[in-house]
């Protein structure tokens, strides 16, 4: 986790890059990019940077067209700005931190001043990164948590919806887990928690969500996905669990699936369903996958 934070330097002129990269070499991955249309691209290309330096003054696009584009895109809009500029007027100060720039930085550089600055928004950026991960995240088994899918699960109706494509809802609930804990111990069933989610994030796809939703209760949400095909992947997850003995225990899971409904279904009605469906499949024995009526 105490890998160097890194920082994209942009400017059109060589020799600006140059100096800043010197200044902060030594404490961060710095990555260079000498025009706006650049910049753009290594953003896209991605990996993300934990801080853009940005010079205003450039051939094609200036900084405040690049500092605009990157605030209205909805991955690269957390990233911090600073613009590092010789524009050294209140109104361009102004304008710069109205567009959604962290500061401003006035040519010539002085390297103290910008070393401090980066330090700064480097150290806020990544206090926000671990916040937004321990508000999204189960902290057990660091999949998603309840929170963090429902709010996804909101949007990811609404566009199946408007959009025509299919999206299913696997409800995962650990077999007779009462037993585990009574009779091995809440560490080891909190280990068997663990490997589970584990096991299905080794089986998820990117547009695919695994969520812990309750105490023993998993959802993993297949995004373009009808129902045929998710009772086949929950079949080879329910398969995958059983062979799976972790903590040496063997452990079996129910699967309720849902596929939502075209024309108008809520996620909680989808979800409802899929719920019915678990219920029966507990009924009929567990260990085994039901789907939940049309
Ligand atoms: N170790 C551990 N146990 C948990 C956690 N959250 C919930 N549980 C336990 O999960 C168990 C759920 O038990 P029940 O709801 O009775 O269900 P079950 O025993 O799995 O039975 P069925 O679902 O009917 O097959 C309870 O014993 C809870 O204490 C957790 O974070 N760690």
């Amino acid at each position: 986790m105490n890998e160097k934070a890194t920082v994209l330097v942009v400017d059109d002129s060589a020799t600006n890059i140059q100096v800043l990269a010197g200044i902060l070499k030594n404490d961060y991955l710095v990555k260079v990019a000498n025009s706006g249309q650049r910049c753009l691209d290594i953003l896209t290309a991605g990996p993300l940077p934990d801080l853009l330096l940005l010079d205003i003054d450039m051939p094609d696009m200036d900084g405040y067209e690049v500092c605009r584009r990157v605030k209205a895109d909805s991955d690269m809009s957390k990233i911090p700005i600073i613009f590092v500029t010789g524009m050294d007027s209140d109104d361009n100060e102004e304008y710069g931190l109205t567009l959604g720039a962290v500061d401003y930085i006035t040519k010539p550089i002085r390297p103290a001043i910008v070393q401090a600055r980066v330090k700064t928004q480097v150290m806020l950026k990544k206090q926000s990164d671990k916040l937004t991960f321990l508000a999204f995240h189960d902290q057990l088994t660091s999949v998603y948590n309840r929170y963090f899918m429902l709010e996804v699960a909101g949007q990811k109706v609404a566009r199946t919806l408007r959009d025509g494509h299919s999206l299913s809802l696997l409800l995962l609930d650990i077999d007779h887990f009462k037993q585990v804990n009574d009779q091995h111990g809440h560490l080891v069933g909190d280990q068997v928690l663990v490997a589970m989610a584990q096991k299905l994030m080794e089986f998820n796809r990117k547009d695919d969500l695994v969520a812990r939703f309750g105490g023993e209760e998993f959802i993993v949400l297949l995004d373009f996905c009808d129902k045929d095909s998710a009772v086949k992947k929950a079949e080879i997850l329910r398969q995958a669990i059983e062979d799976l003995m972790p903590a040496g225990l063997k452990v079996t899971v129910s699967i309720g699936i849902a596929e939502l409904r075209s024309g108008k279904e809520s996620f909680n009605d989808m979800l409802k369903r899929a719920d019915s469906a678990l219920y029966q499949a507990k009924e009929q024995g567990r260990n085994r996958v039901v789907v939940a009526i049309d």
